[in-house]
């Protein structure tokens, strides 16, 4: 299985240069932190590896067929319980048990519990869960740790760690140590000038020039 190649890539969100010239290559059984400041254009990054988005310039090989993107709780059916919300996404990936999900993210007690009335850190859980589920050997994560305690932050790296033993590939977008051993990239030397996101937007669509 090859590794995760980003060449001189280009992203760009609403239109505007964000990130220019970024160059990576993440190998099987490897970690890739993605750091810097709020707002530069980590999520808008990941997006782009998923193939949500295209780049502006540049290439990302593989293409998103091999990627499973976690941010938040998306594709998630409110109504539906726990073990249902597994099930689904067992079935559309072809995945068979939903207890090793479970059990990685100590849903087991949820499992009955609707989507809807889980609290923040529950529901994160059921979205990190998910990725067990994809067979997808590159996990693409935002924040994956927001609103999650202690004891679920440690065992979100014990499945990242897990992960990477199966040869899988990760690349996080995160501020918390995790304990993982990972390569960092500090996204601010790929900053496009003028692009300081989270300034406002007047002042991004006035500059925008590339560094
Ligand atoms: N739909 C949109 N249209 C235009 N600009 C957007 C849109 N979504 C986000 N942005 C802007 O794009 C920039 C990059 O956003 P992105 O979410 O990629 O940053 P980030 O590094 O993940 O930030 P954070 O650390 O705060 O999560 C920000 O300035 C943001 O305000």
């Amino acid at each position: 299985m090859s590794g995760l190649v980003a060449s001189d890539l280009a992203v760009a969100r609403g239109g505007v240069p964000l990130l220019a010239g970024v160059s990576f290559d993440v190998a099987p059984g490897r970690a890739l932190i993605l750091t810097g400041r709020n707002g530069i254009g980590k999520t808008t990054l990941l997006r782009t590896l998923a193939g949500l988005q295209p780049p502006l310039a540049g290439r990302v090989a593989p293409g998103g067929e091999r990627s499973a993107y976690g941010a938040h709780a998306d594709g998630m059916k409110a109504t539906l319980s726990v073990a249902e919300n597994l099930g689904f996404w067992a079935t559309l990936h072809g995945a068979g048990d939903i207890a090793p999900a479970l059990a990685a993210f100590d849903l087991d007690d949820l499992r009955g519990r609707a989507a809807q009335h889980l609290s923040a850190g529950q529901r994160r859980r059921l979205g990190l869960a998910r990725m067990l589920l994809t067979g997808r050997d590159i996990w693409l994560l935002d924040e994956p740790t927001v609103s999650l305690d202690r004891a679920s932050v440690a065992r979100f790296a014990d499945a990242v760690r897990a992960h990477l033993g199966r040869g899988g590939i990760a690349v996080l977008a995160t501020h918390v140590e995790l304990g993982i051993e990972a390569e960092a990239l500090d996204l601010e030397r790929y900053r496009v000038t003028g692009a300081t996101a989270g300034q406002g937007g007047g002042d991004i669509f006035a500059e925008g020039a590339v560094e």
